[in-house]
This record gives structure tokens, sequence and C-alpha cells, in this order.
């Protein structure tokens, strides 16, 4: 999932923090200034960040309100921030040393202070003034606890770059929760796991999505990420369930095949001495992927680029700059109508919402004429997708709704594990022990087939790499909220109506959650499971509470099924002349140039060609065995188990003759 991406969506996960800033702000983004990270400083050359010695948590800490750009001089200078080897942008750092920031809130303490002595030694008079100033003092601490720390300034300041680096910088100043201000805008960020718990679980129902809602509105309506309230209860209500067990464990297929095309895209290149950008094609594997799973229709993009997936990727590459731009003309009906970009962009959705609208009257005839008895883990052999599902379910809805839900599952499960493949191959590209580690599981677990679910079981290594990579690079790095009534955010006091930007890039790289934040150590996950650091909100890179990811477990099983696949064919290293690797935000965080790669195909023992297909065997209500074959979800019948119970799972199967011996 929201640029903020994930729309990123959350995402799409998510959704952004430029977008929604008002012309005349004089901001800058990405994507219109280079972002200046340097690929040295990423992946195994990040040094630790020292721990400071106070506390970064909002129970421990309060910083002084602080300003980040009151000079009319230096506002107007290009943004250029660099980040130091402690992640940090030195240029805003230098400044809050030198006590630039400081407010003059402690000062004023300190003339209190001055005046209550005088006053205690000007007799009684002065003892009861004085008493009485104390009090006040007293009182204005207090409430000045309950005030967040602010950062104000210029936002050029933060936007020239992507925007979740330096709040970085800031919250390792700022704290856990303070907030963000520029002109008359204003942004809480979040980066406690506490307050992160309050607002996406324990209080859930006192947030919306607001401004992702709006930036997403145009291309996934009321779909399940920008929805809210009884539209989104109702929608998650019909499409959870559509991801049961049984449905992921027939996609395991889907993401075996895909990922072999990929293979054979690569073998191809690595014969020719050709080098790949492997950002692009993992976008286009991903988004064959979910067209089939979602609404069983194959892009085939990795071999084509027909109209349709054009279509797509304009699409989508919109959404990814509404949610970072500057100036949101597109709302002004005259400017969207003139501009060529905007039609284009008209055209392109056009295209999408007619293939789904002609996919889902299809489906839905198809449906009407079947009498499969529906249950609650319902697949059809020809057809196991989540469109499917939900038709056969009998879900009550309008076909523009189920429309929006589709799309947004087409954002929220393309991009976002296209950029955890991209961020894993780059980063194990700077770590060959890492890579060598990965390659002996891998061979000795797997094989030659395309991994099972007890394959993927037995990927541990393979599993802790994409926690890593998704803690190092979260897709969304940042989620958004805002606040439907007043709340407290640990000490501090929230008001009805302010948009919240919960950071997980701090909160995945915070010095008092994690050991040596900054480095990439998979290892770090033997000692402890993605769930109880999930539960403790200091990994959170599908969510959590209500509105966690509806496809955390689809997606963890088709990244680690296209990495192990990968790895076991192909060594990766960054091309000789490429493009340094830098950040910029989209919906998740993209590379600035791609990512440029010479791919070699291993020198290993000689492979038996893959013809495995997955399965899973179940019993059913009447004893009957049944077979579930991953790639085309199939079903064979096998036979009858008079001993077995229904609903058993009987066996993992696989049709390779190797693992069957
Ligand atoms: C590695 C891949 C993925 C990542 C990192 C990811 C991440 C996330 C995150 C962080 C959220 C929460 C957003 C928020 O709270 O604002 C989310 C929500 C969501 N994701 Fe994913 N996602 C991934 C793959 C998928 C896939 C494959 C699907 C669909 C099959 C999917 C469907 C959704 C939906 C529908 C929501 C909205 C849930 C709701 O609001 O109730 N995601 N995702």
């Amino acid at each position: 999932m929201a640029s903020l991406s994930t729309a990123a969506a959350a995402g799409v996960s998510c959704s952004c923090i430029a977008g929604p800033l008002s012309p005349g702000m004089d901001l800058r983004c990405s994507n219109f200034n280079s972002i200046r990270l340097q690929n040295k400083l990423w992946g195994q050359n990040f040094k630790l960040v020292k721990r400071r010695s106070e506390s970064t948590t909002t129970k421990s800490r309060r910083v002084p309100a602080a300003v980040l750009d009151e000079k009319p001089s230096e506002s107007s200078k290009p943004v250029a921030s660099i980040l130091n080897s402690e992640g940090i942008d030195e240029e805003l750092a230098a400044r809050i040393a030198s006590g630039e920031f400081t407010a003059p809130a402690a000062q004023r303490n300190d003339q209190l202070v001055g005046l209550r002595k005088v006053l205690a030694n000007a007799g009684p008079p002065g003892r009861f003034l004085s008493l009485a100033l104390a009090n006040l003092e007293r009182r204005m601490n207090q409430a000045s606890l309950m005030t967040m720390p602010v950062a104000k300034g210029d936002a050029r300041k933060i936007v020239g770059q992507p925007f979740f680096v330096p709040l970085y910088t800031l919250f390792k100043t700022y704290g856990g929760v303070f907030r963000l201000s520029f002109g008359p805008k204003n942004f809480i960020i979040v980066s406690d796991p506490d307050v992160t718990k309050r607002i996406l679980k324990d209080n859930a129902k006192g947030y919306s999505k607001g401004i992702l809602a709006e930036i997403l509105e145009f291309v996934m309506g009321t779909g399940l990420i920008p929805a809210d309230g009884e539209i989104w209860k109702v929608r998650r209500r019909a499409i959870v369930p559509s991801l049961h067990m049984k449905y992921v464990m027939a996609m395991l297929g889907l993401f075996g095949e895909c990922t072999q095309r990929l293979c054979d895209k690569l073998h191809v290149a690595a014969s020719n001495g050709d080098d790949v950008e492997m950002e692009s094609l993992y976008s286009r594997l991903t988004l064959d992927v979910i067209g089939k799973a979602v609404f069983n229709y194959d892009f085939d993009s990795l071999s084509n680029d027909t109209g349709i997936v054009e279509a797509v990727y304009v699409t989508l590459r919109e959404a990814e700059d509404r949610s970072v731009g500057i100036v949101p003309y597109w709302k002004i009906p005259i400017l969207a109508a003139i501009d060529p970009r905007q039609q284009r962009v008209a055209k392109a959705l056009k295209l999408v919402n007619e293939t789904l609208d002609s996919l889902i009257d299809k489906c839905k005839k198809i449906v009407e004429e079947e009498d499969d008895e529906f249950t609650e883990d319902y697949i059809n052999e020809r057809d196991p997708s989540i469109l499917h599902f939900l038709l056969a379910s009998g879900d009550e809805v309008t076909s523009k709704q189920l429309r929006d839900d589709l799309m947004t599952m087409l954002i929220a499960g393309h991009e976002t594990s296209a950029a955890v493949l991209t961020w894993t191959t780059y980063l194990l590209s700077l770590n060959p022990p890492v890579t060598a580690k990965l390659q002996r599981e891998v061979d000795t677990v797997l094989g030659d087939r395309a991994p099972s679910i007890d394959d993927i079981k037995k990927l541990r290594y393979t599993t802790a790499i994409i926690n890593e990579s998704m803690r190092l690079y979260p897709q969304p790095p940042v989620l958004i909220r805002r606040a439907l009534e007043d709340d407290m955010l640990g000490q501090y006091l929230l008001r009805k109506g302010e948009d919240i930007f919960i950071s997980v890039w701090n909160l995945h790289r915070s010095p008092d959650l994690w050991e040596d934040p900054d480095a990439f150590r998979p290892e770090r996950w033997d000692t402890f499971s993605a769930a109880e650091a999930s539960q403790a909100f200091r990994f959170i890179p599908f969510g959590g509470g209500p509105r966690k990811c509806v496809g955390d477990v689809f997606a963890t099983f088709e990244v680690v099924t296209a990495l192990a696949m990968l790895a076991r064919r192909f060594d990766f290293q960054i091309a000789a002349g490429a493009p340094p690797v830098l950040m910029t935000t989209g919906a998740t965080i993209h590379t600035t140039n791609g990512l440029h790669m010479t791919v070699t195909q291993r020198t290993r023992a000689p492979v038996i060609p893959m013809t495995d297909i997955p399965s899973l065997t179940t019993v059913d209500e009447n004893g009957v065995i049944k077979t579930y074959r991953g790639s085309d979800g199939s079903i064979s019948v096998v036979g009858s188990a008079s001993k077995a119970s229904p609903g058993q799972v009987v066996t993992q199967t696989s049709s390779n003759p190797q693992e069957q011996r």
C-alpha cells in the first residue's frame, strides 16, 4: 500500500504529505528536486546511530518548541540536505545544535525565578506575590508538559527530499510525537510505538484516512483503503474472507508461475550479457500476479506492453504523483480538462475502469450459471480470484463499489510487493555474505521446485531477509490518519481534525527500539518473531489494528517465493556504470533512476527443470479427499477417506518426482 505512500497504501498502502499542502506555500518535492541520499550510506555501510542519553519516547521526553527555518534569506536557498553516516540531515542537526531552535519557554522560567527572588526579599506583600507567582509557574509548567514540541518554518527544508528522511532527523531531536508546522498547515508526526498503537488499534475508531482518502478518491473511490466508517466496515467484512488459507495456497502456484516467467526473461539477459532494470521487472511481476489473483486477468506484462498495461501504469503514477504533488490543480475542472497530462490520465482511467467493468460482468454471468455450493473456504477451480469469491458469496454490492475494491487491491498489492523485492535485491547486492547464506538455504530447502507451503515454512532465513528489508524500507514509509475527535497521545492533547503521519520509517529505525537500527542484519530475527515485534508496534510493515493489510500473508508468500526462486538461479550485482541507487517518494519508496543490475546464471550442479505445482489435499464434509493444485486452482478429486475428518488438511503434495521420492 501511500505516499505517503502507501497509498502506499499503505502503500497504498499509504498516503502523502505534500499533496495536501496548499498553493503558494513554495514547496518542492522529490519529483522536482533530485534526492540526495548517497548510495554508500545505505545497506551495510550504515553506521550505528548512537543512542541519545535522553529517551526519545513520548512519555519521558519534553522538548521545547522549536523553529525550523525562520530566516527569509535561508529559505530562498535551494534545498540540498545530505544525510551523514548516521542517517541524520547534517544541516538541520547543526542548526538545532547551535541553539537556533531553542524556544523562549526556558528563558521565561529563568526570568520568573529571578523576579520571585526579588519579590521574596521585599517584605510580606512581596512574599505573597512571590508565592502566587510560584503557583502560576507550576500551572504553566503543567500546561507546557501537555504542549507538543513544535518544529516549524520553511516547508522546503522538509519537502525537498523524500519527506520521511528529514522527519527522521526531527524525530531524533523532538521525540516520538511532535507537531510539524509550515505556514497554515500542521501535521502531527508520530514515531512512538505506544502512541502508534493508540491510533491504529486501541482507539482506531477515533481516526479516519483523512488526506489519503481525498487524494485517492479519483482512482479508488470508496475502495477499502480510503474508505472509512460504515462503508469500510461492510467492505472489510466482505473482502477479508476471500483471502482464506485455501485461496492463498492456490495462489502459491501462481506466484511460482509468474516468477518462472521472470526467470526465463533473466535467463535470456544473462545469456546475452545484457544488464536489466530490476525495479520495473518486479513491478511487472507483481502486476501479473495481482491481476490474476484479484480478477483473473492476465496482464502478461512481463512479455507484452499492451494498452491496458500502459493504462494501469499511467493511473498508478498519477495516484503517486498526486500524493506528492505541490499544487492540486487537478481539482480545478477547467485546468484538468485542458492539461494534456490530465487528459491522458482520464483516458487511461476510463480504459482500466471499462476493463474492470467487463470482467465483473463476465464473472457475474459465470457465477449465475454455476450451481456450486458456497462455503466459507469456497474456491472456484477455474477461477480462484477474489472477484469470483465475492460474487459467489452473494455479496450485495454495486458494480461501482466492487470496481473500487478491485482497483484498490490492484494498487495496494502491486507496487508494495514490487518495492519490497526491489530494495531486498539492492540490500543483497551490498551484502554478499547474506546472499550466500540465502542461496545455501534455498538450495537445501527447495531443490528445483517452486516453493510449497511446507517449503515456505522452512525458508526461515529467506523470510528473515524479507522482514529485515521491510524494516529498513517500509512500503509505505508513512501511514496517514485524521483525528475524528479529541484524543490524548501519551501526555499530549490532540485536537479533532488534526492530520497525523505515523512514520513507519522512524519506528523501524528508532535506536530506542532496535539495536544497530540501520544495519541490514537478517540474523536479528533469530531471537524474536515478526509477530512479536508487530504486537509491540515497533515493526508494522503491514500496519496494525483493524485496518491492518488484508494481503499480508499473500504478500509474504509472494515475495518469499520470488526471492527464493530468483536467488536459486541467479547472482545479481549492481551494473558497472549504473546510476547511484537513490530514493524518491511515491506511494512506496522508489529508486530515482532504477535498479540496474548485471545478472549471471549461478554456476552449480545441473538443475532438473521445474515441473512441480504445489498442492494441498483436504477432506470435505463428505469425507472426499480433494487436491488443490496451485497453478490454476484446479481441483482433482482423488478418493474418499473414511477416517479423515471434514476440513482436515491431509498432506501437502508435489508433482515433482524428486520431492516424492
Ligand atoms: C509487501 C506487500 C504489502 C505491503 C508492505 C502492504 C502494506 C500495507 C499497509 C501498511 C497497510 C495499512 C495501511 C494503513 O493503515 O493506512 C495495508 C492495507 C491494505 N492492504 Fe496491503 N500491503 C501489501 C500487499 C497487499 C496485497 C497483496 C493486497 C491485496 C491482495 C493488499 C491489500 C490491502 C488492503 C485492501 C488494505 C486496506 C485494509 C483496510 O483499510 O482495511 N496489500 N497494506
